[in-house]
């Protein structure tokens, strides 16, 4: 594990707001074959850093560069196409919509033919929407909601709406999957769901899902924005700390738990995480 072979590279990355110092001077390697977290209290500048990775942010300052390229202040529709894929916070689903055709409106991003002009039952058209389908099917199994697929988004509870985001994440075939608190909100049973599903998804499923790459063989890159300490702990081989805008620790989950400005920062002593 080297800088150079990071999947992203994220260097000097500062952001404001008017006055607010959202971001300030964030270096991060973010690697292949690791589920990266990020952690700090709130306001700490967490849902920012993934804002600038995906693009709905413009940084003032800095570089984000993924796969050779800087997506620093490339729009989020070029930087999805470049596989990178997203969930929300405050869940973003297309909420009129079902759950088989939010997950179906992912895949137009890889759609050759437009879906209006094609042809939608006969030609060129229909065969690319049953490929697409395959995989959809695929992802919904995976997830276990085929009992919602044909159920409109806005009607299912709170939990179910947030495996189908990330669903609909799943079927942008990603690299690099960034999740922002996958968990909040959630009830324990439903917290292990989906921490079970996030070490799925990096594992990989293998032969269960043979024709579908993004199932069989994982996301290697996951970065997890969660506070849950005790699934951060489990799930993250490497943690990033943020502060006031700032990281102030980086490391293994072990060495995380007993930095002295990890805790002064989570129990809100400003002058000792000031410092470091
Ligand atoms: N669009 C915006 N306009 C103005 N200020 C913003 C915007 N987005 C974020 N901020 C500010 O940037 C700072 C960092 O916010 P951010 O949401 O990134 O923190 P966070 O660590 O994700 O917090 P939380 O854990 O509460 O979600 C905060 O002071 C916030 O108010």
């Amino acid at each position: 594990m080297s800088p150079d072979n990071a999947k992203i590279k994220i260097d000097n990355l500062s952001l404001s707001f008017g006055g607010i110092k959202a971001l300030k001077e964030i270096n991060l390697d973010i690697y292949d074959n690791q589920i990266t977290a990020i952690i700090g209290p709130n306001g700490a500048g967490k849902t920012s850093l993934l804002n600038c990775i995906n693009g709905f942010y413009k940084p003032q300052a800095g570089s984000i560069v993924y796969n050779g390229h800087n997506i620093a202040r490339i729009r989020p529709d070029r930087v999805a196409k470049m596989g990178i894929a997203r969930t929300f916070q405050n869940i973003e689903l297309y909420s009129g919509l079902t759950t088989l055709e939010n997950l179906m409106a992912a895949r137009h991003i890889f759609m050759k033919q437009n879906f209006l002009t094609g042809g939608a039952y006969f030609g060129p058209a229909h065969k690319e929407e049953i490929e697409h389908r395959k995989i959809v099917e695929d992802i919904i199994d995976f997830l276990e909601i085929e009992p919602v697929r044909k159920k409109v988004v806005s009607m299912l509870p709170y939990g179910m709406r947030k495996r189908v985001e990330l669903g609909r994440a799943l079927a942008l075939e990603p690299q690099v999957l960034l999740l922002d608190e996958p968990m909040a909100g959630m009830n324990l049973e439903e917290k292990e769901d989906i921490a079970r599903f996030i070490v799925d998804i990096f594992e990989g499923q293998g032969e269960t899902y043979p024709d579908t790459p993004i199932l069989r063989d994982g996301v290697k890159c996951i970065v997890l924005i969660e506070h849950d300490m005790g699934v951060v702990m489990d799930l993250a081989d490497r943690i990033a700390v943020l502060d006031f805008g700032r990281k102030i620790a980086e490391g293994k989950p072990e060495e995380i738990k007993n930095n002295t400005h990890v805790i002064a920062a989570y129990l809100g002593d400003d002058e000792t995480s000031a410092q470091a």
